[in-house]
């Protein structure tokens, strides 16, 4: 229940979930469904005012969030800093962001000094640099530009063998392409679908705003990149 000084939002009524481990969970809904305020429980920093919510293994931020990332700091001390509160190698992720998203000259340098693009790589990459059991993504799963884009993409597909990937979209393409199981969220009530199919049809039977699906064309991927979070404000 969010409550503000005029009103009250209650975004989820009687939700009981179960993902099993090692699947890709796509969560498709509306917006103002709660894909947000669910991902936020999952990952641990919002908390439901009741009920649960148990988790086996270790849970990533939210893909691309620069929350944990301070800008006067460089890449690397960042990626020390993030790796050291989780319990992972601070110069291993140091290494393979550097390389996987071609930001060796720059990792020790101070992060404002970063390009918009070369920060969005830097996130997305720092976002799978760790080995956690499950990642987590608010909408963007991956992003960047040109060839970057699609080796990010390569490397979702990798997490996703390896490990748990849970992600709210409001595309069907996104399901189709990087989802195993479907869920919808709708009127506070998540509903799973073994079938993704069957998720995706459900969703578009209720989302009349649903963006559009040409069946491949990457314009629904555009979506994605809307909730990239911006940490440090304004570019230098
Ligand atoms: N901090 C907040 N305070 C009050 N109400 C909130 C807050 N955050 C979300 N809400 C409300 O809770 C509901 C669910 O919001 P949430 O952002 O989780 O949905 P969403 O599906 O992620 O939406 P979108 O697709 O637009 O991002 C909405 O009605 C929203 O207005």
């Amino acid at each position: 229940m969010y409550r503000t000084a005029r009103r009250q939002a209650r975004v989820f009524e009687h939700l009981d979930a179960a993902f099993p481990g090692g699947a890709s969970v796509g969560i498709l809904g509306a917006r103002g469904s709660g894909k947000s305020t669910l991902i936020r429980l999952i990952g641990g920093s919002t908390l439901p005012d009741r009920g649960k919510v148990r988790r086996v293994g270790s849970i990533s931020p939210p893909i691309a969030s620069g929350q944990a990332y301070h800008a006067a700091l460089t890449g690397r001390e960042n990626l020390h800093f993030v790796a050291r509160v989780n319990g992972f190698d601070g110069e291993a992720a140091t290494h393979f962001v550097a390389r996987f998203a071609d930001l060796e000259q720059v990792i020790d340098q101070p992060m404002s000094t970063y390009t918009r693009e070369r920060r969005a790589r830097f996130m997305f990459a720092a976002s799978y640099a760790m080995p956690f059991d499950i990642f987590i993504a608010d909408e963007a799963l991956f992003g960047g530009e040109g060839a970057f884009r699609e080796r990010c993409s390569e490397l979702v597909q990798a997490r996703r063998a390896q490990s748990t990937l849970i992600f709210t979209t409001r595309s069907p393409q996104m399901m189709r392409r990087f989802a195993d199981i479907g869920a919808v969220l709708h009127g506070g009530r998540l509903y799973t679908f073994p079938n993704v199919g069957d998720a995706i049809r459900a969703y578009l039977s209720i989302d009349r705003n649903a963006p559009p699906d040409a069946g491949g064309m990457p314009d629904d991927e555009e979506h994605e990149e809307r909730s990239i979070e911006e940490p440090f404000g304004p570019l230098v």
